[in-house]
């Protein structure tokens, strides 16, 4: 199998080769190396690097997502992977500014400080771009932020494969011709806990401007979130305390409105310390709204007693139909997981929510007596459509009904008090 695969690859890079320098693979300055891409006993693919001069290996995994590179490639939940992009050309609206901040103190383009994907994989790479936001190139920013990234890999056999063989592990590697039988183990990223090295490592505060403010205060684990699901917390009114994801946050959870629980990388099963305490806040504060997205869903449903399963290739698209299965609508959604929670396995206090109608994969899941829910996917977006922002209002509504009941019962923390001591920002 191997050995066809090389011999497929001799042939295509061959033709490869012609077709790249009869089409001149120059930018202005320089001329572009060449870089292979070896799956796991897979194929191989030769292209060009456009990206940082270095050898990566991680999960291989495919978006069909057709804009959005910036946001994906920044998204905390791609930390590890080698991102291949199905959309045929890409880069040729270049990259906005990775510093430029919001109202909110909250980047305005990215969704997190760096690039968090350790390579992307592209059939073709826009040298040249052209928009109002850009300031870079795709490929000055991949050089500039030590990203691989390869060009000129015929992408559809590539994810035929990935689909056919499930995710794969994968490496990009810089230089001449590259010998696979040469190489050095393959890092496998969903091995190790990734969640910590994207969280923040100590709590941090953001407060929310006077004008927008409804006095909520919320408490985010932060298992990777992405920029963008804080600012839609605090555009609603609210203020946020971040907390680290393993942080016992059943012991304070009764000082705020509500809990959050944000998406991130890896498998769900490594975080068990907060399944614990997810599992201590449902059972000592019953109605406490509580509201997760992607792996704050699959947590959430460890801790509910469920179990979560890895799907062969995962969903990472921005066009999944999911079924709302309280009102019988679909809705359009945008999605970046590997993992999903086995609907079969919620016991009786749980109902499924949402139901992905391409592989009938779970995509939520609520709590029939407690204000508690959460999704697979991503209600924020940032790329993709924004159906299912109301889920956002949803939770705000759910902390407005907790207020109206407990408000004089809770013992909030004074948020001047917070804004003195706490940082503004993500500690890493
Ligand atoms: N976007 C996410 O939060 C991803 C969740 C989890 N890491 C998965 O791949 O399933």
């Amino acid at each position: 199998m191997i050995s066809a695969f090389k011999q497929l690859n001799k042939i295509q890079s061959a033709r490869r080769l012609l077709a790249t320098s009869a089409k001149g693979f120059t930018n202005k300055t320089s001329k572009l190396d060449r870089a292979t891409l070896t799956i796991k006993d897979g194929p191989v693919f030769s292209g060009y690097s456009f990206g940082a001069d270095k050898n990566v290996s991680g999960e291989a995994v495919f978006t069909t997502s057709l804009v959005g590179y910036p946001e994906s490639m920044t998204d905390p939940s791609y930390k590890g992977q080698i991102l291949c992009f199905t959309q045929p050309l890409i880069g040729n609206y270049g990259v906005p500014s990775s510093t430029k901040k919001d109202q909110f103190n909250l980047l305005k383009y990215m969704e997190s400080a760096s690039v968090q994907c350790i390579g992307i994989v592209v059939a073709d790479v826009a040298l040249e771009y052209s928009h109002w936001t850009a300031v870079e190139s795709l490929q000055q920013w991949c050089q500039r932020s030590g990203v691989a990234a390869i060009s000129g890999v015929d992408t559809r056999q590539l994810v035929s494969y990935l689909r056919e063989r499930g995710s794969s592990l994968g490496k990009i590697t810089i230089g001449e011709e590259y010998d696979a039988d040469e190489d050095a183990a393959f890092e496998d990223p969903g091995s190790v806990n990734l969640v910590h090295k994207v969280t923040t490592k100590a709590p941090f505060h953001i407060a929310c401007p006077p004008e927008y403010s409804k006095n909520v205060h919320i408490a985010v684990l932060d298992c990777g979130a992405k920029e963008n699901i804080l600012r839609c917390l605090v555009e609603r009114g609210a203020s946020l305390t971040v907390f680290p994801y393993n942080y016992p946050i059943h012991k304070i959870a009764n000082k705020f409105d509500g809990i959050f629980i944000s998406n991130g990388p890896g498998d769900p099963t490594h975080c068990s310390s907060t399944v614990e305490h997810l599992k201590q806040t449902i059972d000592e504060h019953r109605d406490l709204p509580i509201f997760g997205i992607c792996l704050g869903h699959q947590l959430l449903a460890l801790a509910g007693g469920a179990k979560t399963i890895k799907l062969k290739y995962g969903n990472r698209a921005h066009n999944i139909p999911a079924l709302d299965l309280a009102t019988g609508k679909c809705h359009i959604t945008s999605q970046n997981h590997g993992y999903a929670v086995d609907a079969s396995t919620l016991n009786s206090e749980w109902e499924p929510y949402f139901t992905n109608l391409n592989d009938l994969s779970n995509e939520g899941m609520r709590h029939k007596t407690q204000p508690i829910f959460s999704t697979q996917f991503h209600p924020e977006a940032k790329g993709g459509p924004l159906d299912t922002a109301f889920l956002f209002d949803k939770f705000f509504k759910n902390i407005e009904t907790y207020r109206a009941t407990n408000g004089l019962n809770l013992s909030t923390i004074d948020n001047s008090l917070l804004v003195d001591i706490l940082p503004t920002e993500r500690v890493v």
